[in-house]
């Protein structure tokens, strides 16, 4: 991977996505800060008349004059410090939230093979941890240009002007720095890099323990997690003790080659001043003004660390933006079918995931406006047929097709938009019931209320402090797996999709709610083409067709008195769940 230094043109992307929107503001944080900078060149410049006007028989009379012209030089930069800060930061949340919802953005548009590789919590890194990075480095380089770089040059300034001998013999070591600068360089990256992966491995731990926090509990496994909480953390520690060590030697060998340079100084000015060449005054003003070089040199030697974590993430910022879809699919379709319920059909689909194949030249056919159910083995396949039909997997080969149109020829958008799904996990967001259910859309309030009874949420509704309006809470967790998926029926109710997908969609529900709320599911498949994923036989008994699968591929299809005469597959199976 090359990195950001060594390719600027991440950084041009960046100053073009990000920062040159803000130009005016950070240009007006450049000049205060210039002038906080040079405040100090103007302090080391006036200790020259300090010593030899004001401190000599005579001199108070400029006295006042150069009092007032220090203090004025500390509140410019009390000024400057306050309006600069404070406009730089601002500019720079901006910025980090701009990225963060981009990264976001383009995360929502990637797919299966994608959120396979890369867990949530690495996800959760990628946009907090790296754009909190990145957003560190460009208002440091503000920083360091307008207030430190412009100090220095300043305080170099004062320095030539009192003698440019004494400030090249301040300088002599500068040169040493040039090979280790470089080394230092590409060790800090090498070490940012690896932090920013590990802490994507901490986000990941913390995330798979806080969702399955009730099975850490019942399996007893608290000491085993903080265990391996703890080996994350020591790699991480490690990794971020040597990216310190590698930034903090920066700044350490600047000081040793400043203080090899005001050895050489003092060397050349003792004489100087004690033979009456130049003055204590000049001295003076000349020791401060390099003195004060200190701080900002320091700085720039900081930020040439904080400039490689920031390229470490910048990288992989942008390696996430451009990475693309794993099934490109066109932005507007090429065709979708006519208005109404459609007919779908299964044309010889595999489907592998990595090199486990699931669908083996899969054909089957679930008229229109009809309902078909899968039915099958645990691993068969038929959650894997949903996946395909509303996009979230592509077929290896063969093709799907919805009402004649082929689904690698329709948008993503349109193909869902076809689909209602109740599935096994209800999916419930941190938002209240009625938002739920609406998902962010318009939904007519008749429609609302009617899914809410066809779908039973009424009749716990009384239970809830604040009826639709109470929120739900993360993942749904205030209600029970029953509630949630009812809550989940009531949503697909309300949408005017096409086709109604259900994969074990009561499976939550006791036996009495089950058989009410397959009613209403019943009523809501009418004028709809359903396709039903239900391991209990009795709940797909009345499908107008079923399709056996095994293996991945279609063992037997017809309805159920059909598939009980030919006393096959489904047969075996149907007597084995009543063979009471
Ligand atoms: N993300 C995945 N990575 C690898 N293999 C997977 C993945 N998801 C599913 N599989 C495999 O694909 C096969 C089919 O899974 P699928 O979920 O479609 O089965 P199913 O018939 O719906 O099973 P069940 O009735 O248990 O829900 C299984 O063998 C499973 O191990």
């Amino acid at each position: 991977m090359s990195a950001a230094s060594a390719n600027p043109s991440l950084f041009r992307r960046f100053w073009a996505n990000y920062i040159h929107r803000h130009s005016w503001g950070i240009l007006l944080c450049l000049l205060l800060m210039i002038v906080e900078g040079s405040a100090l060149g103007g302090l080391s410049y006036l200790l020259k008349p300090l010593f030899d006007v004001v401190f000599t028989p005579g001199g108070e009379t400029a006295l006042y004059g150069v009092g007032f012209a220090i203090f004025g030089l500390f509140a410019a930069r009390a000024f400057t410090v306050v309006v600069s800060r404070t406009l730089i930061w601002s500019i720079s949340q901006k910025v980090s939230a701009a990225m963060q919802s981009d990264l976001l953005r383009h995360i929502l548009t990637l797919d299966a093979p994608f959120f396979q590789t890369n867990p949530p919590g690495v996800l959760i890194e990628r946009v907090q941890g790296d754009t909190a990075a990145v957003q560190g480095i460009w208002s440091a380089l503000v920083t360091g240009i307008g207030r430190d770089l412009l100090g220095l040059v300043a305080l170099m300034a004062v320095a030539v002007s009192i003698d440019l001998r004494w400030t090249l013999a301040a300088l002599i070591g500068a040169p040493l720095l040039i090979l280790p600068a470089a080394l230092l360089q590409r060790y800090v990256r090498r070490k940012s890099r690896e932090l920013r992966e590990q802490a994507g491995q901490r986000a990941t731990r913390l995330d798979e323990i806080f969702h399955g926090i009730n099975a850490v509990k019942l399996n007893r496994m608290e000491d085993y997690q903080t265990t391996r909480f703890r080996n994350v953390l020591k790699t991480i520690r490690r990794a971020e003790v040597r990216s310190v060590f590698g930034r903090s030697l920066m700044p350490g060998m600047i000081d040793l080659v400043t203080g090899l340079g005001f050895f050489a100084v003092l060397l050349m000015a003792g004489d100087e001043i004690s033979s009456g060449q130049r003055t204590t005054g000049d001295f003076m003003s000349f020791f401060t003004a390099m003195s004060l070089t200190f701080q900002p040199l320091r700085r720039l030697g900081e930020m040439s660390g904080t400039w490689q974590v920031a390229s470490a993430s910048l990288e992989r910022i942008y390696a996430l933006l451009d990475s693309r879809p794993a099934y490109p699919r066109p932005q507007i379709s090429g065709t979708v079918p006519a208005a109404g319920p459609p007919e779908i059909r299964f044309d010889n689909v595999t489907f592998a995931h990595g090199d486990q194949a699931v669908l083996h030249g899969l054909s089957f056919v679930a008229e229109a406006g009809k309902t078909t159910a899968l039915v099958g083995a645990s691993g068969a396949g038929k959650s894997t047929v949903f996946h395909l039909l509303t996009g979230l997997l592509e077929p290896a080969s063969g093709a799907i097709l919805i009402g004649g149109a082929t689904t690698t020829q329709m948008s993503l958008a349109d193909q869902r938009a076809l689909f209602a799904t109740v599935t096994q996990d209800s999916a419930l967001f941190d938002e209240t019931l009625a938002e739920n259910i609406a998902l962010g859309r318009a939904v007519d309030p008749d429609a609302l209320e009617r899914a809410l009874q066809a779908a039973h949420v009424v009749d716990f509704l009384p239970a809830l402090s604040r009826g639709v309006q109470t929120p739900v809470g993360p993942r749904g967790s205030a209600l029970s797996g029953g509630q949630r998926q009812r809550v989940a029926i009531a949503r697909a109710l309300v949408q005017d999709a096409p086709v109604l997908l259900l994969d074990e969609a009561t499976s939550a529900l006791d036996a009495q709610s089950e058989s009410v709320v397959a009613g209403a599911l019943a009523l809501g498949s009418l004028g709809r083409t359903t396709l039903v994923i239900a391991h209990r036989l009795a709940t797909v008994r009345d499908a107008d067709k079923i399709v056996v699968m095994d293996h991945g591929r279609v063992a037997e299809t017809g309805t159920h008195d059909q598939l009980l005469a030919q006393g096959g597959l489904y047969a075996g199976l149907y007597r084995l769940q009543f063979k009471d």
